[in-house]
């Protein structure tokens, strides 16, 4: 077993290039993440798509080899003791990977089985595990023909059959309507309440402030900044950001908006305006009054209160959704 002190996950400068292949230059997918999880967390890697979290856990779950930097989990490494990692962890990948010629039960047992559970041990497990997750009716049915927040459900009954030490989840609710998304949370924090160490990727940074103790917010394969949701607020994020289109060039007056007390950046990219602003009372209409008077309209504007959207805005410049 894992010595108490061992952290659950650990990465040093952890890389992975895809190499260039035809007319397709390498890819960077990762360039030097350094993680430490620790036994019982839950921790979250958030990022738009293509930031390089699947590749991240790929690596972790040694299905991608590294190519530069280490990745210890469970204290083993992930390129010399592959083997002896795949009996220690769970992994729930973004697709469905459930065997159609099984049922649902049976994808269980199957599991159990060939991580070492007796015929009887592995059904009794995975009633276990039906029962705990709700979906003792569909049993027997076809996995692929259950709802898709089932599936995902009895992927993660899969990924729990050996007892794993470290369950990772890709992107667990991806396309999942919200109210199987907030079941599905429920499900994820019995399962940390009970023990589990789980790390998560996703793109919903709701999610992230939903689940996770700890987060990495990564973009372009690396980490931008690591906390809890309320230190990343409080450190990178902690202004509401208001950001205004006009239908012009954005007027000169603005710019002495940066001057103000309360107000600590203001950014102007031709016709878009973003002010990060502690004391942000009547701004927007204040932004308004000035397009109006120089004869520019507004053609869009949004305020965003402090959250790890604004977090991102802070440390990128760019909108989380763009
Ligand atoms: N096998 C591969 N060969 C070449 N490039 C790849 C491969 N897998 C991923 N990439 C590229 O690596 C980058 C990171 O992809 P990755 O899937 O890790 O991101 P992600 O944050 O998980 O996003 P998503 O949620 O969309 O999967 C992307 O530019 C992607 O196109």
């Amino acid at each position: 077993m894992t010595a108490p002190s061992e952290a659950a996950v650990r990465t040093v400068d952890l890389k992975k290039t895809f190499p260039a292949s035809g007319p397709r230059p390498a890819v960077p997918a990762v360039q030097g993440i350094d993680l430490d999880v620790p036994r019982g967390e839950f921790f979250g890697l958030l990022g738009p798509n293509g930031a390089g979290k699947s590749t991240t856990i790929g690596m972790l779950t040694t299905l991608v080899v590294p190519t530069g930097g280490t990745a210890r989990v469970s204290g083993l490494d992930v390129v010399k003791d592959a083997v002896e990692i795949k009996r220690r962890i769970g992994v729930v990948s973004q697709n469905n990977t459930l065997d159609s010629d099984l049922t649902v039960a049976e994808n269980l047992e199957f599991r159990g089985r060939y991580f070492g559970l007796g015929a009887r041990d592995a059904r009794k497990r995975a009633a276990e595990l039906l029962d705990l997750f709700g979906l003792t009716e569909t049993r027997g049915g076809n996995p692929f023909q259950i709802s898709g927040g089932q599936a995902k459900r009895v992927m993660i009954c899969r990924a729990l059959m050996h007892g794993p030490e470290v369950l990772f989840l890709d992107e667990p609710t991806a396309g999942l309507d919200p109210q199987t998304r907030t079941n599905l949370w429920d499900v994820l924090r019995g399962l940390q309440a009970a023990g589990q160490t789980i790390l998560l990727t996703t793109h919903y940074m709701e999610e992230a402030e939903a689940l996770c103790d700890r987060v990495s917010v990564v973009d372009h394969g690396r980490i931008l900044a690591s906390g809890t949701v309320d230190e990343l607020k409080s450190t990178t994020g902690a202004d509401t950001v208001i950001t205004v289109a006009y239908d012009a060039a954005a007027p000169e007056e603005i710019k002495a908006l940066g001057d103000r007390d309360g107000i600590s950046k203001v950014e102007i990219n031709d016709g878009q305006v973003r002010v990060f602003a502690s004391e942000p009372d009547g701004l927007l209409g204040e932004l308004v009054t000035i397009g109006s008077r120089a004869g520019v309209g507004v053609t869009d504007a949004t305020q965003l209160r402090p959250s790890l959207e604004t977090v991102f805005l802070t440390l990128t410049g760019r909108d989380y959704r763009e």
